[in-house]
């Protein structure tokens, strides 16, 4: 049977042998254009694999894990060293799906700060410096790692998308970053709504895909 691109394929976690592999779809060093970081260098790791389908989702090249070769994170951290990047970004997919422990605790030792992705969907593990969650609606975040969260930002491709944001709002600790993002499509209809919103409500800030603007990747 042909390998499909957009849908999801586990991956067999023998091998990856409790996270020292990992399905790798693409590495970069880039600008985290999204969150509280905007703005800030950082090296992308995107982990191939997500069985939770955002019918919008950018990254949908990423969802079938088996599309993606198994790589040794120490050639993926060993590549993030050949740079000048102070951070790591792990993102995927949905890498939350795999053991991260040896992944984030090899960033680590490195002096690096490590930045976690994650739809909070799956039991977070590892040790991270930054957790952004990004709740969704097919598959809702676990209250453990609601809890853990340093961010948490919600797409808002709908108008019913700013009460399923007050909705995650109400299980993140004091502390959490409150962001809304604007899913990309539908930039010019929600924006405007957005604007309104945060001015209404000013514990929740604008975060934008600046990446996109900057066309980068
Ligand atoms: C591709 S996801 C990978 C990490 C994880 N699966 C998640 O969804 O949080 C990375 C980030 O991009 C956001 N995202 C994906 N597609 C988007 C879109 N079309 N517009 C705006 N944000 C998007 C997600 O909500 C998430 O915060
Ligand atoms: N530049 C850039 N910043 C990002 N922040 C989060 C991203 C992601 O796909 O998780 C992302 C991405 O894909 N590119
Ligand atoms: S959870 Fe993340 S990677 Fe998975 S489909 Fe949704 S946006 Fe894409
Ligand atoms: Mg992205």
């Amino acid at each position: 049977m042909a390998k499909s691109q957009k849908s999801y394929q586990k991956v067999d976690l023998k091998l990856l042998e409790g996270g020292k592999k990992l399905p790798l779809v693409e590495s970069f060093y880039s600008i985290q254009g999204e969150g509280h970081h905007t703005g800030k260098p950082a090296y992308f790791i995107r982990v191939g694999g997500c069985d939770i389908a955002c019918h919008w989702c950018d990254s949908k090249i990423s969802w079938n894990a088996d599309m993606h070769p198994l790589v040794s994170v120490d050639e993926i951290v060993n590549q993030v060293l050949n740079t000048p990047a102070r951070s790591v970004v792990v993102t995927g997919g949905e890498p939350a799906m795999y053991p991260l422990n040896p992944l984030s605790t090899l960033i680590r030792r490195n002096n690096i700060s490590n930045f976690l992705e994650s739809s909070g969907a799956y039991e977070i593990t590892g040790q991270w410096d930054w957790i952004c969650i990004s709740p969704k609606h097919n598959k809702h975040p676990l209250k453990q790692n609601l809890e853990r969260a340093d961010e948490l930002k919600i797409v808002i491709f709908s108008q019913s998308d700013f009460d399923f944001a007050e909705q995650w709002k109400k299980e993140v600790s004091a502390d959490c970053k409150l962001l809304l993002q604007p899913e990309y499509s539908q930039f010019k209809k929600m924006a405007p709504l957005m604007v309104e919103y945060v001015k209404a409500h000013p514990e929740w800030n604008i975060s934008l895909q600046s990446h996109k603007y900057l066309d980068i990747p």
